[in-house]
């Protein structure tokens, strides 16, 4: 076996053992990449110093800062991108459960080029690992130094069996090509480009080719031109022109040629002096090969600034070429070298004509103040990138795409894309085996009829929240009645479909901890704020989370008199309530939460679906002042237990936040009672161990049937759509507000508003929201005891009610 067999064979091993796939392994080998980056900085400096003259600060700023930035990005995002992405269905579909599942490829050969080492191995990298994937690096050759250190550091600090390095040149990598592999990530030209995707082929391998071309520039005279060329200069000459982004030629009128050339020539002397070559911010050729190649392409242009040189030392001076000809020979392959040759156009349309005649480039520059130029550009062109007034810089942005098209390239990476470009999308759709009656319409024998409720069913896609879809729900019965024309086959209450928890172990799924983290640095309560404070207190929410905006916000103020009674709200069904377990009690720094597992469900209620605990939270006031959310016909109540439930297959309020009923929030109100609560001493007590921001205790033998009332007990509700009450305030909730009331003593109100601080330190008092506008909504009230009939009675009662109510589907 070769070396390079041995290492596919190693990293397709130690892919099978699955460890690659947990979402644990790839944050931890991230993080590693993150240390390797923080403690190898200068070893990595030396070697791209060595290699092309790079600076200590430039690698860092256009390499490894980029990757720093891959890297937390990748690390604080993973859980929320490998998590089950649900989708909108067509109508057909509406009671399923249809969601995007990401999943590795497997092993991924990652091919770098010499001019970035570093960011074009290392991203591809960083995705291939988020995604759950086993890599084989193979460095460029021609960054003799890097693709050593590459060697040599990689396997100190990342899993070597999952992610091998393997060195060498063309011989190498056709070995490589020859393994199978589950997808290819080439970064260099377009010619071998060409030949990696045709070893790819072989094994159907889909490949990702991040190549080149030559990428115009167009400067419009009716724009600052010392600011252009400034921004073209440094496009241009940093990192000696050897960036596959770099600015290749400028197309301008005639009358603006020399004005960009002095300016050019200006920002050349401010960069880099008068003498680039002792400049330690100027680089130099790669080699003496890329060297020759480059000064080849002087034949036939006329120098206007620069052209310098020297071979020995691999040096071209930044250097700017005048009335070049599309024949010349500068103007027959991509340049990557400093030199910039000037094309005269007529103006924008000779120059849109120019750049379309051409291969799709990777980047396209257009230097305008006119926003109908720069609109007609975009409009009338295509390239992997457009950037209007600078270079470069659209590789930084995290968020875009990057990569080519056409001749540039196919397929992008970078962030979520690096992840998506390195996954396997799967559709999955998850159906119950009941309502059965639905699917006649697609069984034979076809007739007309059934083909026009299909095309209905198929052709609607729905948004509609939760109520919505009840409402469809009950249509659809109504609909298989009618194409079946005999009785519709019974539902079955019990699905047999059973989802895996996601994110098993999270104790607070509900939101990731960073979300926490960076919101809790900037909102505050009423209680907190004082005048010179910077954090937003709840009238200025909405400043920084626009959902707290939103026409559905909770709390709110339910009058009793104005309240909708709706004989289609069944009770609920508690699953685990009685389990006797023992829970982690974390101050969050605005209130304290108790998380609940995920074996806790909550399903009935007229709910949408089935719903996993995840945590429970009181609300408070302070100093015998009440501190419920809601208030009932302008009253409020000592204290407010919410507890949260989201809903399946979502793993976080990310993805549960388009869902209008994405989390089920069940509220319970306090009355002050004269004797203690004795089932709520455990959980004070426990207050008084998380007293600051951040700790956490256990309270054990905890059973949440003690402090709530059993599900029998509990089937007189208000119910009404709104929000989270912290910020971001998501519009995603099915709030469910008992009637009946909790009893706590104002001994123990006291004891309980005493105990925590919050973020800031001040004690943690008054921690509510006060009532939003109802906007609109309408409040319903469940009828205590009607007897519910048949399902199919039941559905087309929620539905005639709830259509009726469009103020419930805002
Ligand atoms: N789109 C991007 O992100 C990006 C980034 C950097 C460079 N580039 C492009 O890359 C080009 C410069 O890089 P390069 O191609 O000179 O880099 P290179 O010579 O380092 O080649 C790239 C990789 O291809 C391998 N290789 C070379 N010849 C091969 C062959 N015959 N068979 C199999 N493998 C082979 C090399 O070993 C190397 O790992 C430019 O066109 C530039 O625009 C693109
Ligand atoms: C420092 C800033 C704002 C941007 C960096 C832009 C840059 C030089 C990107 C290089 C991208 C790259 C790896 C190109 C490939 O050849």
């Amino acid at each position: 076996m070769s070396r390079e067999q041995q290492a596919v064979a190693r990293a397709r091993k130690a892919f099978e053992t699955g460890r690659s796939k947990s979402v644990e392994h790839r944050i931890r080998q991230l993080k590693n990449l993150q240390r390797l980056f923080t403690e190898k900085q200068s070893v990595i400096s030396a070697a791209v110093k060595k290699d092309l003259n790079k600076s200590e600060v430039g690698t860092q700023l256009y390499e490894t800062l980029g990757l720093e930035g891959e890297l937390n990005t990748a690390i604080n995002h993973l859980k929320e991108w490998a998590a089950p992405r649900p989708v909108e269905k067509n109508l057909l579909t509406i009671s399923d459960t249809v969601y995007i599942k990401p999943e590795p490829l497997g092993v991924v050969l990652i091919i770098g080029a010499w001019n970035y080492p570093w960011a074009v191995t290392i991203q591809p990298l960083i995705g291939a690992i988020a995604a759950g994937n086993a890599a084989v690096i193979k460095p460029s050759e021609v960054c003799v130094h890097t693709a050593k250190v590459m060697e040599d550091l990689l396997p100190l600090y990342i899993d070597k069996e999952l992610y091998p390095v393997v060195t060498g040149g063309v011989p190498e990598t056709q070995e490589l090509l020859r393994q199978r592999f589950d997808h290819i990530f080439y970064t260099g030209n377009s010619v071998v480009g060409k030949l990696i995707m045709e070893a790819a082929a072989k094994n159907l391998t889909p490949v990702t080719l991040e190549l080149g071309g030559k990428s115009p520039c167009y400067i419009d005279k009716n724009c600052d031109l010392t600011i252009a060329c400034r921004r073209v200069a440094w496009g241009k000459y940093t990192n000696c022109g050897q960036t596959c982004i770099a600015p290749d030629y400028i197309l301008c009128e005639p009358s603006i040629q020399d004005r960009v050339i002095e300016e050019v020539k200006k920002a050349i002397k401010e960069f880099y002096t008068d003498n680039p070559k002792t400049c330690p911010d100027y680089g130099r050729i790669i080699n003496q090969r890329h060297f020759k190649r480059i000064m080849n392409m002087l034949e036939g242009s006329t120098v206007a600034a620069g052209g310098d040189n020297e071979e020995s030392d691999c040096y071209i001076a930044p250097t700017v070429l005048r009335d070049v000809k599309p024949e010349a020979k500068v103007m027959q392959e991509e340049i990557f070298g400093p030199l910039l040759p000037i094309l005269s156009v007529s103006g924008l349309d000779e120059a849109i004509k120019f750049i379309n005649k051409g291969e799709k480039p990777l980047a396209l520059y257009c230097f305008s103040s006119d926003n109908k130029v720069i609109n007609r550009m975009t409009d009338e062109t295509s390239s992997g990138g457009f950037l209007a007034n600078d270079c470069l810089v659209h590789f930084s942005v995290g968020s875009l795409p990057f990569g080519g098209v056409g001749n540039s390239g196919m397929g992008c990476y970078h962030g979520k894309y690096s992840f998506d470009q390195l996954s396997h999308l799967r559709s999955c759709l998850i159906k119950k085996l009941n309502m059965e009656g639905v699917n006649s319409m697609r069984y034979p024998p076809h007739t007309p009829k059934k083909l026009g409720w299909a095309r209905f069913f198929i052709l609607n896609s729905v948004d509609l929240g939760w109520v919505g879809r009840m409402a469809l729900l009950a249509v659809m019965a109504v609909v298989a009645a009618v194409v079946l024309q005999t009785t519709s086959v019974p539902f079955k209450e019990k699905s047999n479909v059973h989802f895996k928890p996601f994110h098993q172990g999270d104790s607070e799924p509900i939101r990731s901890a960073s979300h926490r983290t960076a919101v809790s640095a900037q909102w505050c309560y009423q209680s907190q704020y004082s005048c010179d404070d910077t954090c937003r207190d709840p009238i200025r929410w909405a400043a920084q989370f626009p959902s707290c905006g939103g026409l559905r916000q909770s709390p709110i103020n339910i009058v009793s008199t104005k309240v909708h009674v709706n004989s289609a709200l069944p009770p609920f069904n508690f699953i685990g309530h009685t389990n006797t377990i023992n829970i982690t009690v974390e101050n969050k720094g605005h209130s304290a939460h108790f998380a609940l597992p995920q074996s806790f469900r909550l399903t009935g209620g007229a709910l949408p679906g089935h719903y996993r605990a995840a945590q429970f939270h009181f609300h408070w006031g302070g100093n015998g002042r009440p501190g419920s959310e809601h208030t009932i016909d302008g009253e409020q109540f000592p204290m407010e237990l919410h507890i949260v439930h989201i809903k399946e297959p979502y793993g976080s309020l990310a993805e549960a936040e388009h869902d209008m009923a994405g989390i089920a929030l069940l509220a319970f109100l306090f009355e002050e009672s004269s004797d203690d609560n004795p089932h709520l001493d455990s959980l004070i007590a426990s207050l008084g161990r998380v007293k600051n921001n951040g700790s956490s205790t256990v309270i054990p033998n905890f059973r949440l049937s003690d402090i709530i009332p059993s599900d029998k007990d509990l089937f007189s509700y208000y119910r009404y759509v709104g929000s989270m009450t912290t910020p971001g305030c998501e519009q995603a909730v099915a709030w469910t507000l008992f009637h009946r009331t909790l009893p706590i003593s104002s001994r123990q109100l006291d004891a309980i508003t005493q105990q925590c601080r919050f973020w800031t330190g001040q004690p943690m008092t008054d921690i509510f929201r006060p009532t939003q506008p109802l906007d609109g909504r309408v409040v319903y009230r469940s009828k205590a005891g009607a007897a519910l009939g048949g399902v199919m009675h039941w559905w087309v009662g929620v539905s005639s009610v709830l259509l009726g109510r469009t103020g419930l589907i805002h």
